[in-house]
């Protein structure tokens, strides 16, 4: 189902964990800042509305969506306790075949992150075909893509965290 008739920011927060002991690292695009500043903070307030602590969120920028996936496996790299990592881009069809090499570069490679990394790495990663489904998704009137995506990150951390009991 499109996301049109669903709204983004919408769910049971009954069914949410307490983010309170998890590290969160956020990895975002320079690209369409207005955009990706407006994911950030709808997962940033997400997170705090779940029990987050500031101290434990940590924040990359890189210069945009395709450079995404080498922020996220260094992040990862640099911080042992990180639990799980959301990347955020914009990105908006142009006038070329550009777009399409972005998007599928970026989703096949944050796919790629997720095999090869001991963390979830979530994908918060709008691909519009213009400005204003992109405006739309990041706390217009869909709602905010980053406050799912935080959503998404909090019960992959804590799927992590439960997987350890079997086999720490
Ligand atoms: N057009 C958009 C881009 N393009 C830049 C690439 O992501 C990358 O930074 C460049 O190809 C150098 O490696 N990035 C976005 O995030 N959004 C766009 O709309
Ligand atoms: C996603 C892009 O790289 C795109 O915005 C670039 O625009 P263009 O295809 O007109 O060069």
């Amino acid at each position: 189902m499109a996301t049109a008739g669903n709204n983004l920011s919408e769910y049971d927060a009954e069914n949410v964990p307490n983010a309170k002991t998890f590290k969160l690292g956020l990895v975002v695009s320079e690209w369409n800042a207005d955009i990706t500043q407006n994911l950030f903070q709808g997962a940033f307030d997400a997170f705090m509305s779940h029990g987050a602590i500031k101290e434990n969120i940590v924040r990359w920028n890189v210069p945009g969506s395709f450079e995404l996936i080498y922020g996220a496996k260094k992040m990862a790299e640099s911080f042992d306790m990180l639990d799980v990592i959301i990347v955020i881009g914009s990105v908006i069809e142009g006038e070329t075949k550009h777009f399409d090499f972005v998007c599928q570069g970026v989703s096949n490679g944050v796919a790629q992150l997720n095999v090869e990394l001991d963390i979830p790495v979530v994908f918060c990663v709008l691909t519009d075909q213009n400005k204003q489904q992109s405006i739309d998704r990041s706390g217009g009137k869909h709602g905010n893509k980053g406050t799912e995506a935080a959503i998404a990150a909090i019960k992959m951390a804590q799927l992590r965290q439960d997987a350890k009991f079997y086999k720490p």
